[in-house]
């Protein structure tokens, strides 16, 4: 467990005005025949007043990189730099500057939600009147003052959330990390939750580096991002120019039996100006240069076959499709690759 310095006033960055820099990070956990890569040079800069996302699949590397630069691991190589501090020679410095919400909750459960935050203003050193105005302030800011004398414990999982987020902020940090800030919260919680993320930058002048597998998320709060798959940057721009690289449409084919999936590959894979299949479960996407143009060619290609289909979409790129085209795989195969150890090749090239 790192320490915290007993000085509040994190140190100026000394940087150029991105606020964490990555160069390179590698990190292979456990040797020989059990070695995992986790990170493979990942590199990556954030402008400082920014919302970054580090979107990926689960299993991509993300926390990892996340532990890198909160000091919690150190990197086999490579080098990173968070509000102007190094993170491996200047560990401090770096835990001064920056608040870290982990995946997992990380309040006290049988204290109230002032008496966490009280707590988490001693261990980072602040004055009693200090950690009680900060407290206030942040409660207020959060909608969670008719709470916060009841234990942590019996409040809601969004309240919960936003609890573990303003502990992170109650010495004034220049840096946000959130590891994952909405898995597991109910639809209504997480666009609160988004709401409250992008004001961050706005009313604390915070940087926030964001990791999440949920692409409506990255693409919501993200002014920029990388996509990491397998310990790697495959793709970084903000959401807008990722998209926007991809030319063309998506048609989404939800198909009457996912077992007829390899057929509905290679069938749609053969309609003209189709570009790119894959197939995961029985959902079917098809890359192709004019949406309206080319569903009916798909359709027939389908109907040729004898494939059933219970409802076909023809959409704009999606996060989702600039994944599939720098991965090679749909974010779902991927996620479910994660899960189950074997990965299966999912997608296939298709003649145009
Ligand atoms: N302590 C560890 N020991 C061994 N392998 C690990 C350890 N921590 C992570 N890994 C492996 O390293 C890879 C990257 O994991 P990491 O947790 O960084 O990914 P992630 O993108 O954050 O995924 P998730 O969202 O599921 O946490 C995965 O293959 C994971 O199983």
């Amino acid at each position: 467990m790192p320490t915290f310095d007993k000085s509040h006033t994190a140190p100026p960055p000394t940087g150029s005005g991105a606020a964490i820099q990555a160069v390179e990070l590698t990190k292979t956990y456990g040797k020989g025949d059990a070695a995992v890569r986790a990170l493979d040079g990942v590199t990556f800069s954030v402008p400082a007043g920014t919302v970054f996302g580090l979107l990926g699949p689960n299993g991509a590397g993300k926390s990892t990189t996340t532990k890198i630069l909160t000091t919690l691991a150190a990197a086999d190589s490579g080098t990173a730099t968070v509000a102007g501090h190094d993170v491996a020679r200047e560990g401090a410095a770096v835990r001064c500057a920056i608040g870290y919400v982990p995946q997992k909750p990380c309040f006290d459960p049988t204290a109230t939600g002032r008496e966490n935050l009280t707590l988490q203003g001693r261990i980072h050193g602040l004055p009693a009147h200090e950690i009680r105005q900060r407290s206030d302030a942040l409660l207020t800011r959060f909608g969670l003052t008719e709470a916060a004398d009841r234990v942590s414990k019996t409040w809601s999982g969004g309240m919960q959330r936003k609890l573990d987020v303003a502990l992170a902020l109650i010495h004034r940090p220049q840096v946000l990390f959130l590891d994952e800030p909405t898995t597991g919260l109910d639809p209504e919680a997480r666009a609160e939750m988004w709401a409250e993320i992008s004001g961050l930058t706005a009313t604390e002048g915070l940087t926030v580096l964001l990791t999440t597998h949920y692409m409506e998320e990255a693409d919501n709060l993200a002014d920029q991002l990388v996509i990491v798959d397998r310990g790697r940057v495959v793709a970084s721009g903000s959401p807008e120019q990722l998209k926007g690289t991809l030319d063309g449409d998506t048609i989404e084919v939800q198909l009457a039996d996912p077992t007829a999936r390899d057929r509905a590959r290679a069938a749609v894979g053969s309609a003209d100006g189709v570009r790119q299949v894959s197939v995961d479960d029985a959902t079917l996407l098809a890359r192709v240069g004019d949406g309206a143009a080319t569903l009916p060619r798909v359709l027939a290609a389908l109907d040729s076959d004898g494939i059933g289909l219970t409802s076909v979409t023809v959409a704009r790129p999606s996060l989702d499709d600039v994944y599939l085209r720098h991965a090679g795989r749909s974010f779902r195969a991927a996620e479910r690759a994660a899960g189950s150890a074997t990965d299966r090749p999912e997608f296939a090239e298709a003649a145009r």
